[in-house]
């Protein structure tokens, strides 16, 4: 089986950016490891601290943050990294020649039922007049991403990553440590008939959002004449890995609760990197009014509303708004 350095290689990446995704996944090893070990390695539940977005931090949200923290800063690749558990930008080589985003687990609230968990991560280019701690270039459209993926610590840990050459999965092969390809150039199917919303928040969506959703629950007997199923994983990743594997439409709408969070997942370290991977993938990933990667963002933390999956569907959403 073809190892990821070579799916790498194939694809044109520059070593100094292979050397970067290989440190970012030895980080990614051991929050598996971690992980896996859960309440033998007292991982599980929460810490008493907050982060930024006034969320409780699990205790897995904080080590996994600290280890990517560190591995990414001593590796001299990069100049700064912005994490949704850190409020600000984290500082690192003034030298460095990458930007790293991260959301370092995803899927929080199912670490302590032993679900689907994850890292997301995007990565772009830093410019030369940076200032390590200065947020401003990391507010450019997910057009400017070098590669993007994420690590799913499910029953396999799993990579889905781009470097704009094709989405392509590979499986970690606990036999001897590495990422192998399992999965090239993925292909998300353009129809489907499975969705993935948070119901519960129905009251809370916006019209064209209220009547899709209305008209894919009323399955055969509604104007879309089929029926649909629905999945919910409450992790992105493990909802978004479903949908590359096997098509589907995922959505976190705009949320009329708090005009300040147009929807609940963040732009950088959420919305984007999966954006890329979906549409690497032949996918559609759209704020309802635009694609997601041509959102400029105005703050490292940036909500947006996310629409995304099979082609085809993900049109016909589209066409409600
Ligand atoms: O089920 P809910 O509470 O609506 O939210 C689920 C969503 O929240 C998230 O868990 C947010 O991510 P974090 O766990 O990184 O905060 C997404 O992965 C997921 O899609
Ligand atoms: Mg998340
Ligand atoms: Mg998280």
């Amino acid at each position: 089986m073809k190892r990821l350095n070579s799916q790498l290689q194939d694809d044109g990446a520059p070593m100094e950016l292979i050397l970067l995704i290989r440190t970012l996944l030895a980080g990614c090893k051991e929050i598996a490891f971690r992980v896996s070990q859960g309440a033998l390695a007292g991982v599980l539940g929460s810490t008493l601290s907050e982060n930024v977005q006034g969320e409780t931090q699990k205790k897995l949200d904080v080590i996994s943050n600290q280890i990517l923290k560190d591995i990414l800063k001593d590796s001299g690749y990069v100049k700064a990294i912005s994490s949704e558990e850190e409020d600000d930008v984290v500082p690192c080589n003034p030298d460095g020649k990458y930007l790293v985003s991260f959301d370092p687990l995803d899927g929080s609230s199912n670490t302590d039922i032993n679900s689907l968990i994850g890292t997301i991560f995007s990565i772009s280019h830093a410019p030369q007049w940076m200032k390590p701690d200065d947020p401003s270039a990391f507010l450019q459209p997910g057009t400017q991403s070098v590669a993007a993926g994420y690590v799913l610590y499910g029953p396999s840990a799993m990579l889905a990553m781009t470097t704009g050459r094709g989405t392509h999965i590979y499986t970690l092969d606990k036999t001897h440590g590495g990422f192998l390809l399992t999965k090239a150039n993925v292909q998300v199917p353009e129809q489907t008939a499975e969705f993935a919303i948070n119901t519960s928040n129905q009251r809370h969506w916006e019209e064209p959002i209220q009547n899709y959703v209305a008209d894919l629950i009323a399955g055969e007997d509604g104007p879309r004449e089929k029926d649909y199923n629905m999945r919910w994983v409450a992790a992105m990743v493990g909802d978004i890995h479903r949908v590359l594997t096997r098509g589907g439409i995922f959505l976190y709408p705009f949320d009329k609760r708090n005009p300040n969070k147009p929807g609940k997942l963040r732009l950088l370290y959420e919305a984007n990197p999966m954006a890329f991977l979906m549409e690497q993938a032949g996918g559609l990933a759209s704020t309802g009014t635009g694609r997601i990667m041509e959102v400029m963002p105005t703050e490292i933390h940036q909500r947006v509303p996310v629409l995304l999956g099979s082609k085809e569907e993900v049109k016909a959403c589209l066409s409600y708004y």
